[in-house]
């Protein structure tokens, strides 16, 4: 069953596109692996799934269905209902995502209650305890009175997994949610991520720069660049195969040797901080294979063998 369907997304910011002819679907129960450099367009392209459009962004093509509903003509109250019990969003820095003058308690008591999962602050405590077990908090009810201060980075992020599990999602969208911890904490979550998602037969969007996060954590991967999609496959089609030859520099760009990340060639040139509309490929420029057609035409994203990719090679 198809979830969520993207078709021809296009979102512009006064200085540039920040997401350009995306279309992508996702199924019941599929993760998916959004990866790119910094500033190719994963965070606006997520947000926009919530109708959360930063700044002053617009959107000016396309539409996003959510099981078959266009959220862009959702009431505001169908909306709040998409943001939490369609749609969980993890963020980067999960310490932001609460208020220091309340304790964790309150802020959760409210958002289950507001999302009509519970009726009482009562029955609120009882639920998160539950959850905060699930996502190994210890001492449960300890962390419930706490206040978001008295939080490491790894126990808030779980905490606020656990928020968004409370409220039941059919898709959990995670954004870089591991890059404010550090390493064992980081391996923790994922698993954690990765256990419930599959536990609860969820659909999952992993927005990463780090390809190697994936590797084991989703079955699906879309490549961005420049706002828009490069490449789109099962993960390890791509992984071993890559037929972009964007895929193909940020995976030369590392190597696992012996279970250490190596960083070998990098991509050269840089991601363009101002994407404008030209009739060109937008990685004409850094493309070691490029041809003469890739600075005369903006390359269709073609579909090969089950996978798609944006290149006038193919
Ligand atoms: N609020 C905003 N105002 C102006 N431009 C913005 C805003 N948010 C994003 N952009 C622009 O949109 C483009 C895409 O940004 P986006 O944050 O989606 O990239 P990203 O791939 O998520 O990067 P990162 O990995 O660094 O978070 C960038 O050129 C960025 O400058």
């Amino acid at each position: 069953m198809c979830l969520l369907k993207v078709s021809n997304l296009k979102v512009v910011y006064p200085q540039t596109i920040a997401v350009r002819d995306v279309s992508f679907s996702l199924k019941k129960g599929e993760k998916l692996g959004l990866v790119g450099e910094s500033g190719c367009g994963k965070s606006v392209l997520s947000l926009s799934l919530l109708n959360i459009i930063l700044g002053n962004g617009k959107v000016v093509n396309g539409k996003i269905e959510f099981k078959g509903n266009n959220i862009f003509h959702l009431s505001k109250e169908r909306l709040r209902q998409l943001r939490g019990r369609g749609l969980g969003y993890v963020f980067q820095e999960p310490q932001s995502a609460f208020d220091p003058v309340f304790t964790v308690g309150n802020q959760v008591a409210e958002t289950l209650i507001s999302h009509g999962i519970v009726k009482s602050k009562k029955e609120a405590k009882q639920l998160a305890v539950k959850y905060f077990d699930l996502v190994k908090i210890e001492n449960p009810e300890f962390v419930y009175n706490s206040y978001p201060f008295q939080l490491s980075g790894g126990m808030a992020q779980r905490i606020y997994i656990a928020l968004i599990l409370m409220l039941n999602p059919e898709i959990v969208i995670a954004d870089e949610p591991t890059t404010a911890l550090d390493v064992i904490t980081q391996k923790e979550i994922l698993k954690l991520i990765k256990n419930i998602v599959e536990e609860n037969n969820l659909s999952l969007i992993f927005i990463t720069h780090n390809l190697l996060l994936l590797k084991n954590l989703v079955d699906r991967i879309i490549v961005m660049y420049a706002g828009t999609i490069m490449e789109d496959g099962d993960f390890n089609s791509v992984f071993n195969n890559p037929l972009h030859p964007y895929t193909e520099g940020l995976l030369k760009s590392i190597t696992i040797n012996k279970g250490k990340k190596q960083y070998l060639d990098t991509i050269p040139g840089n991601v363009p901080h101002r994407v404008v509309e030209e009739d060109k490929c937008p990685f004409a420029d850094r493309c070691l294979k490029k041809v003469g057609i890739c600075t005369k035409r903006y390359p269709e994203l073609k579909e090969i063998e089950g996978r798609k990719v944006r290149c006038h090679l193919y």
